[in-house]
């Protein structure tokens, strides 16, 4: 992957806001969902916003790691499956949720693993796109998205002074 050229930084009341976006659209979809499987790390904390608003006390988790150095995406590895129980009915009524989806190999992966669940991220990039049923915000393919627990206050130079903001 390029580096990308614009930041789309994200604070944790955004964040919050997006995510709970999210749980309304799938309230909308299924009076119940049998179960989350959460994509570790990064859907952990979407995960907990919707298993909030929705009531959902079934979480499982799969582990997969690929973006090792920042944003350079390196083999997909599987850490930690999805327990054989849940893998019943291709998925059927799961919900799988991840914080985005960027080139969307993630996407397939998990897919492949329970072709019949639905699949919702809060953010997605087009290349992604196809791979998810639901989400809340695009942003551009060139475009990093910095979530807030990846964040720090830090002083910001003045525009004036040439930060790019
Ligand atoms: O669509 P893709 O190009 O596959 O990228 C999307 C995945 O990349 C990030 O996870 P990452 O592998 O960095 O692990 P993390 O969730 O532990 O940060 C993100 O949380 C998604 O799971
Ligand atoms: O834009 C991104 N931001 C954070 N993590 C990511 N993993 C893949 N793409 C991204
Ligand atoms: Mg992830």
């Amino acid at each position: 992957m390029s580096t990308p050229e614009k930041s789309f930084p994200v604070s944790w009341e955004q964040f919050h806001r997006d995510a709970r976006a999210l749980a309304w659209r799938l309230a909308g979809q299924r009076a119940e969902w049998k179960a989350i499987v959460c994509i570790t790390r990064g859907g952990l904390v979407p995960a907990a916003i919707i298993a909030r608003e929705l009531g959902t006390r079934l979480i499982e988790t799969v582990c997969i790691a690929s973006y090792h150095e920042y944003d350079t995406q390196g083999e997909l590895q599987v850490l930690k499956d999805i327990a054989p129980s849940l893998r019943e009915d291709d998925g059927d009524g799961i919900l799988i949720v991840d914080d985005l989806t960027d080139t969307g190999k993630t996407a397939a992966l998990v897919r492949a693993m329970l072709p019949k669940a639905h699949f919702a991220t809060v953010y997605a990039k087009p290349k992604g796109r196809p791979l998810v049923d639901t989400f809340i915000t695009e942003v551009s393919q060139d475009t990093w998205i910095f979530f807030p627990w990846d964040l720090g206050l830090s002083f910001q130079a003045p525009i004036a002074k040439g930060s790019a903001g």
